[in-house]
């Protein structure tokens, strides 16, 4: 194949975003392949929301590029977009619409053929039956987390970018999201990009993790490596070093 015909799923190249003469993000550079998953992480302020918001085309970057499957998002955003989708917890879906009608706005937003039929499927899938009627405002976390993952998932997206996919919900709720996300990706061949906090999620999850300090790209691995790298035998311990800035190891030249 030749490379062309298979783009990254993601290509940043010195990605800045400056605030106030400050750096936030610092010349980021890296390529996530198609069909992996990656994580994003980094202690808070790192930079992680600041970079996915630029992936996403929501916020300009001071300089640099963004390509997604192969489409530059300054100059060809809406190719990429029609196969980009993302999740947030910071992103509230509107709470005075009810759960049917947010998910059929998003359907009619990404012009698919058939969004009753979608939607059905998504309702299914994301077991969401109990409360497709009811208001987004009166969900509780782990529902309104089953809807935005409906939301990020109707177009069916090849490239999912979530940002802390879990936060806030309790263990078995979050299980279930990571147990659904393998599956999708599994399935249908989709990259996700993901940032988070939770460690074990990541180990669980993400073939490659990208480790942010300060606005930069600090190292960058499969767990495996990065755990051998800084002798740690779990991430957790490898994030706290780098976060502590009391790495023994140090990042791969
Ligand atoms: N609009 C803004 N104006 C000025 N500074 C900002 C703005 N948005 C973010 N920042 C700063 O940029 C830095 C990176 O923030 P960002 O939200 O990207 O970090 P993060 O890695 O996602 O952190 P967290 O894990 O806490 O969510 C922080 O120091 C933050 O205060």
């Amino acid at each position: 194949m030749m490379p062309d015909e298979c783009p990254p799923a993601i290509r940043v190249h010195n990605l800045t975003k400056i605030y106030s003469l400050t750096p936030v993000v610092d010349g980021l550079s890296f390529e996530v392949p198609q069909g992996s998953i990656t994580a994003l992480l980094g202690g808070n302020g790192a930079g992680k929301t600041t970079t996915i918001a630029m992936l996403l085309g929501l916020l300009l970057p001071t300089s640099g590029q963004v390509a997604l499957l192969g489409h530059d998002m300054a100059t060809d955003r809406y190719a990429a977009l029609a196969q980009v989708n993302f999740s947030s917890p910071y992103v509230d879906l509107p709470g005075r619409l009810t759960v049917r009608e947010n998910l059929t706005i998003y359907a009619r937003l990404y012009g698919l053929p058939r969004p009753a039929e979608r939607i059905a499927e998504m309702v299914e899938d994301l077991e969401l039956g109990a409360f497709v009627t009811r208001r987004t405002s009166r969900l509780s976390a782990g529902q309104k987390t089953r809807v935005a993952l409906a939301k990020a998932l109707i177009n069916r997206p090849r490239l999912l970018i979530l940002d802390e996919p879990t936060a806030s919900l309790d263990p078995d709720s979050g299980d279930w999201i990571r147990g659904y996300l393998s599956r999708y990706a599994a399935e249908t061949g989709a990259t996700l990009f993901l940032a988070s906090h939770n460690m074990a999620e990541v180990e669980r999850l993400c073939s490659q993790v990208l480790m942010m300090r300060q606005g930069r790209i600090f190292d960058r691995g499969s767990v495996s490596e990065l755990t051998e790298r800084y002798g740690r035998t779990n991430l957790e311990d490898v994030f706290l070093d780098i976060a502590r800035g009391q790495e023994k190891g140090g990042p791969a030249q």
